[in-house]
């Protein structure tokens, strides 16, 4: 296992989504995340689902969707059938968390929880051992191309912590404001897959830009192996 690499298509030229799609894949990412903000649960309002279930038909990478919605229960199912790989809700968007993270499990996807950079990490102390991925982010969530708080890096490591603590086999996606300047200390604290939307789809060179983030990403990751 190493670091993986997810390139999110909010910064994608959403006129040609199936191209930048491609694009990445080719350049060798390894899972295509998915934003979708609903205009309440964040100020931004992006794509639903006829969106995911047009990428489904032609991603050959993983969808890994991203929900920032209000009441993401009523959507679980019909993101999963419309072909998400791993379906992740914000733990400050449900009072039902276990009964959710299962329904996603049951329905076919890889369930995961994001949790906001105010929210405190022992929020996930109970759920982490039925995770498949916790999104920490690393800003407040509604907006690609923001930058990224620098107090993550602490609560990286005790989330890493944390999921070493409760025997939790869960991964630690790192989303928003990561770039190959952010990403060898980022996996060094503890996160294993590095989303990244505007440091690979608002610069010339996308693919140069997976090839930096994947070779620093790498540094961390041997740099965590030592420790
Ligand atoms: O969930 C998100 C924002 O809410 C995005 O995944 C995230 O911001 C990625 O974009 P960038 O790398 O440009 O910050
Ligand atoms: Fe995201």
């Amino acid at each position: 296992m190493s670091v993986r690499i997810a390139p999110s298509v909010l910064s994608a030229d959403f006129s040609a989504l199936g191209n930048d799609v491609r694009m990445v894949a080719d350049a060798g990412a390894d899972w295509i995340h998915v934003d979708v903000m609903d205009g309440r649960f964040v100020p931004n309002i992006s794509i639903g689902l006829p969106v995911v279930a047009a990428l489904a038909r032609i991603s050959p990478l993983p969808l890994d969707v991203h929900l920032m919605i209000v009441e993401p229960e009523k959507y679980v199912d019909a993101f999963v059938e419309a072909g998400a790989a791993s379906v992740s809700v914000h733990v400050e968007a449900t009072d039902h968390l276990h009964r959710l993270v299962h329904r996603i499990r049951h329905a076919g996807a890889r369930p995961g929880v994001a949790i906001n950079p105010a929210t405190p990490l022992d929020t996930l102390a109970d759920i982490a051992p039925d995770l498949d991925i916790v999104i920490l982010m690393t800003v407040n969530p509604g907006f690609g191309g923001q930058t990224f708080i620098e107090r993550s890096y602490d609560r990286l490591r005790r989330l890493r912590d944390l999921l070493d603590r409760t025997g939790s086999a869960a991964t630690i996606t790192v989303d928003g404001g990561v770039d190959p300047a952010r990403a060898e200390a980022v996996v060094e604290a503890g996160g294993d897959v590095l989303v990244a939307g505007a440091a690979v789809f608002a610069t010339p060179d996308p693919a140069g830009a997976i090839a930096a983030l994947r070779t620093a990403g790498q540094r961390g990751w041997q740099a965590r192996a030592r420790r």
